[in-house]
């Protein structure tokens, strides 16, 4: 009798033949990409296997970019695995990738390289799609929750955080050595608590307490984040440090779903509650239902998150520029002198800084533009994907389904763009009008014809209109991002950052230790998912007293 069992010869070829009809697709526009990017530059592979993962998977990966970008110039690609990138730096080209992503022709890439959390996977406002409901129902659901009239009613609480601070370094007694990085974090985590999830985190209560800095579990977070989104083959490594992360995520993770937890015993989402969390459980969709337990903690993390980490890395940064620039700190005291907000002599116990103030101080205005050029805190490329194949201005198509990586770092101080001594700390630069923008005098494309560009397009082509979007001024400073997914929080950072940098300066003359102002900014610096100093920014703070003269 005929045995109807399949031998093992015939069993492997259906597997093999299963795996290949499986992996065609992919195989198929790997191969494509692979062909149509073939002309545009790329850095030396690191690896057959992992092409360049080994030189994105480092915590200095914006030096990596501004190297690439010195050598190859300002569009090149990168291979990680089976994947290509594109990464694109001009300010013209980024503008046409955003124009597109109004199009729905670029969107945010499938893969979240660490979620955070227990069970699946879950999108935020940040991760989503473009195209999702979710996504829509967030932003605009929260987006009234940064209106001025909001920001103004919590500056009393920003205020009363920095001034704790600021009662907190003065406890430490004149010339006391402090660690404004610290302070920075502290005081954006609890400006968060608070305008975020009405909590109080208690970080600026006791400057000297380690135990409460739950900060350390976001930084910690976002360390493996970043890792992980230059190589996505670390989630495999069972190392040490990606154990720790790991068990760090859990811990976050438990904590968030704590904080959802509390605040939805509190009168869910009542109209009274103005705190993005209030917003957030407020929220319905179409057919009336609130946000899921699970898609909340997700949207509690990236506020919590993206809500202290930069302001608090840029409040530090912005006092070290400062500190290092004598003449910038002496005229921003100047300034704030003149507004009767410097403690002085004659002036030893100055008004109170005010919501209104912000707008009038325009020193402080272009100190803080110009430390977040030189250093924007978020200074990783933000990624996307093309949805279909995208032909930019200068002739470069992205295949569909390639990542795109817009660099942040580079296009805001390469001289190129006509940054002028574009790494050095010069405020004044932004007396001039229109700082913020590069003037193109004619189209970045070779050449186009009725605002369309020549060359092939395959019917999925998505043609930019050159003319529209190089003959005039293209934003080359955008360090809250731009267009469609710009940065959400940015009247939050907006109001907190000028308001704690015065409160400081007006209470302290502030100078580097010996030791960090020895140290080069890229020695300080590391790029943990934001661009943030690596063992703190260590200054001496003297008390304004009414003895000094
Ligand atoms: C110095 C402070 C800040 C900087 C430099 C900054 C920077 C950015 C950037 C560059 C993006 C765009 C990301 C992308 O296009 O992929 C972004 C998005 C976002 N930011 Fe901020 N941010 C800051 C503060 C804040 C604050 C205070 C909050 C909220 C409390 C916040 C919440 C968000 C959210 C929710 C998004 C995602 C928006 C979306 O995709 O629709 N950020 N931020």
């Amino acid at each position: 009798m005929e045995s109807s069992a399949v031998d093992l010869p015939s069993a492997l070829l259906i597997l093999v033949s299963v795996l290949v009809a499986l992996y065609i697709p992919s195989l198929i526009s790997y191969v494509r990409a692979w062909y149509m990017l073939r002309r545009i530059p790329a850095p030396p592979l690191d690896g057959v296997l992992s092409g360049h993962a080994p030189s994105l998977t480092t915590l200095k990966r914006h030096k990596y970019e501004q190297q690439c970008i010195e050598g190859l110039g300002t569009v090149y690609r990168l291979r990680v695995y089976h994947k290509h990138r594109v990464v694109v730096a001009d300010p013209t080209l980024l503008q046409e990738i955003f124009a597109a992503e109004r199009a729905g022709a670029v969107e945010k890439p499938d893969e979240l390289p660490f979620p955070v959390g227990h069970g699946k996977p879950e999108y935020n406002v940040f991760s989503d799609k473009t195209s999702s409901p979710l996504w829509k129902l967030v932003r605009k659901g929260t987006a009234p929750a940064f209106q001025a009239v909001n920001m103004r009613q919590f500056h009393n609480h920003v205020v009363a955080v920095v001034n704790r601070l600021v009662e907190g370094v003065k406890a430490k007694g004149s010339g006391a050595v402090v660690d404004f990085a610290d302070i920075g974090q502290r005081e954006s985590f609890d400006v968060i608590g608070m305008v975020g999830f009405g909590k109080d985190f208690r970080a600026s209560r006791n400057i000297d307490d380690k135990t409460s800095n739950t900060f350390a579990l976001l930084t910690g977070f976002l360390q493996e984040a970043v890792l992980r989104s230059g190589n996505p083959m670390r989630k495999y490594w069972r190392s040490k440090a990606v154990i720790a992360a790991e068990k760090n995520a859990q811990r976050l993770a438990d904590l968030l779903e704590e904080l959802v937890a509390d605040c939805q015993k509190r009168e869910p989402g009542a109209g009274d509650d103005k705190s993005i969390s209030g917003h957030l459980l407020r929220l319905r969709d179409g057919a009336g239902r609130p946000l899921q337990f699970r898609r909340l903690v997700q949207e509690f993390f990236i506020f919590f998150l993206a809500g202290s980490e930069t302001t608090g890395h840029t409040i530090a940064w912005t006092l070290y520029f400062l500190a290092k620039n004598p003449q910038a700190m002496a005229k921003l005291e100047a300034e704030l002198a003149e507004a009767g907000l410097l403690v002085t002599p004659t002036n030893p116990t100055p008004r109170a800084f005010t919501f209104a103030d912000i707008g009038k101080l325009p020193y402080l205005d272009r100190v803080i533009k110009e430390s977040m050029r030189l250093q924007p805190v978020a200074a990783s490329p933000l990624t996307r994907v093309a949805v279909r194949d995208l032909r930019l201005s200068d002739g470069t198509v992205i295949p569909a389904g390639v990542i795109i990586e817009t660099a942040q770092y580079t296009p805001m101080r390469d001289e190129r763009w006509g940054w002028h001594r574009g790494s050095d700390f010069l405020p004044e630069r932004w007396e001039e009008a229109d700082m913020e923008y590069q003037v193109r005098s004619a189209p970045a494309a070779a050449s186009s014809q009725n605002g369309k560009l020549h060359g092939q397009n395959s019917d999925d082509d998505l043609e930019i209109d050159a003319q529209s979007v190089s003959e005039h001024k293209v934003r080359r400073f955008n360090p809250f991002g731009q267009a469609l997914r710009n940065c959400l929080g940015q009247q939050l950072a907006r109001m907190n950052i000028p308001t704690a940098i015065a409160m400081f300066v007006s209470n302290f003359k502030l100078e580097l230790t010996l030791e960090d102002a020895n140290k080069s900014i890229d020695e300080l610096e590391i790029l943990k998912g934001t661009l943030q100093p690596d063992n703190g920014i260590h200054m001496i703070c003297t008390p304004r007293t009414c003895n000094e003269e």
